[in-house]
């Protein structure tokens, strides 16, 4: 008998990647961190807070106890960033410390220690055989069946096809890369980038200031992530430039609409603390700039845009700065 492939996390994402394996025919255990929560999606057949419109397959069951992951065979780890290290500690408990393939789907950087989540994963459950899925991806996109392609990433082959066999449908097209360190960072800057196309879209500014978002964005992408030993074609590919594109450009993105909020005038924090949805960037934009600074490379966007969420400066005060820095050569 096949055994069900766990799903930690019950947010937009979580229940999108638990209806696609579970639209495939495979047993599926989607896990919520709250009973009440776990037992409404159940009962409702519908996650009507984080992906409301869209029925879950049979094959799916929704619980909040942690120790069902004893069952699976394969784990896809769908927890907020900052929340990652708790959550891998306890699933890795649960699981008996089991050596079983985890691809960590979140996008950020730990605040607290600017740790990416393949090295989080390696400090809270280091049995665990870790893979990264990023790329341009909405839940709402990939849970009608839209078409969607996506990187699956690590540098072990076995894991790469695992994880392949079980996520390729007719409509979600996983590409294989060894590449693990470039497609999580891809996925965490452009989260920050995407709140600075945001913010100018919220200021009034037109298309081209957009274009050149994307594009000076994309260079301090690859720059940080080249210095860190990723591969440019990982940063060209979907984790990267295919989803910095998505991202800075649709107002479906939660990055993007705070970074709009933040242009239209609200206050970061009293902004976020009415979400019930997660904007990665925003943690992830302060760690992301103190270890561009501590590896050497530039980033200017992404310290404005952290500077502006930590409200040390306004964003008049950053998009100044920004457009009177020395002219340079591009690049
Ligand atoms: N949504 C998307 O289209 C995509 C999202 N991602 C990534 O997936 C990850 C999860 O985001 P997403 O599914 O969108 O989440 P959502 O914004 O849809 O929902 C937030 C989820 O996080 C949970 N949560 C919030 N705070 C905590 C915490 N402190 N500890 C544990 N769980 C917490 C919420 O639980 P509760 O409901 O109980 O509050 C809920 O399940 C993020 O890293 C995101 O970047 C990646 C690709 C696409
Ligand atoms: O990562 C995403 C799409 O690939 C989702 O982006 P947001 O978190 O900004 O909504």
């Amino acid at each position: 008998m096949t055994k069900p492939i766990f799903v930690a996390g019950a947010g937009s994402w979580g229940t999108a990647l638990a209806v696609l394996v579970a639209g495939t025919g495979r047993d599926v255990i989607l896990w919520a961190r709250d009973p009440e929560k776990a037992g409404a999606i159940n009962a409702a057949r519908e996650n009507r807070r984080h992906l409301p419109g869209v029925k879950l397959p049979e094959t799916l069951s929704v619980t909040s106890d942690m120790d069902k992951i004893r069952k699976a065979e394969g784990c896809l780890f769908v927890v907020p960033a900052q929340a990652a290290r708790e959550h891998l500690e306890a699933f890795r408990e649960a699981s008996g410390r089991a050596a079983m393939p985890v691809a960590l789907c979140c996008k950020g950087l730990e605040r607290a220690t600017m740790a990416p989540m393949h090295r989080v994963l390696e400090e809270a459950w280091p049995e665990a055989k870790g893979s990264v899925l990023s790329g341009p991806s909405f839940a709402s996109d990939v849970a009608k069946g839209l078409p969607t392609a996506v990187t699956l990433a690590s540098r072990d082959e076995s894991q790469r096809n695992f994880w392949l066999d079980r996520l390729a449908t007719s409509t979600f097209r996983p590409y294989a890369s060894d590449d693990p360190l470039g497609a999580e960072i891809g996925g965490a800057v452009k989260n920050v980038l995407a709140i600075a196309c945001g913010i100018s879209a919220g200021k009034g500014f037109g298309e081209s200031a957009k274009a050149a978002l994307i594009a000076r964005g994309f260079v301090e992408m690859s720059r940080f992530a080249l210095a860190l030993g990723a591969k440019q074609e990982t940063l060209s590919g979907l984790a990267g430039l295919g989803d910095l594109v998505l991202t800075c450009n649709s107002s479906q993105s939660r990055n993007f609409s705070l970074g709009y909020a933040l242009g239209q005038g609200e206050e970061a924090q009293s902004y976020l603390a009415a979400q019930k949805s997660v904007a990665e960037g925003a943690a992830t934009a302060r760690p992301l700039v103190l270890w561009a600074r501590k590896i050497g490379v530039e980033m200017p966007i992404s310290e404005g845009v952290a500077a502006i969420i930590d409200g040390e400066a306004s964003v008049d005060e950053v998009i100044d700065a920004l457009m009177t820095r020395p002219l340079k050569a591009e690049g």
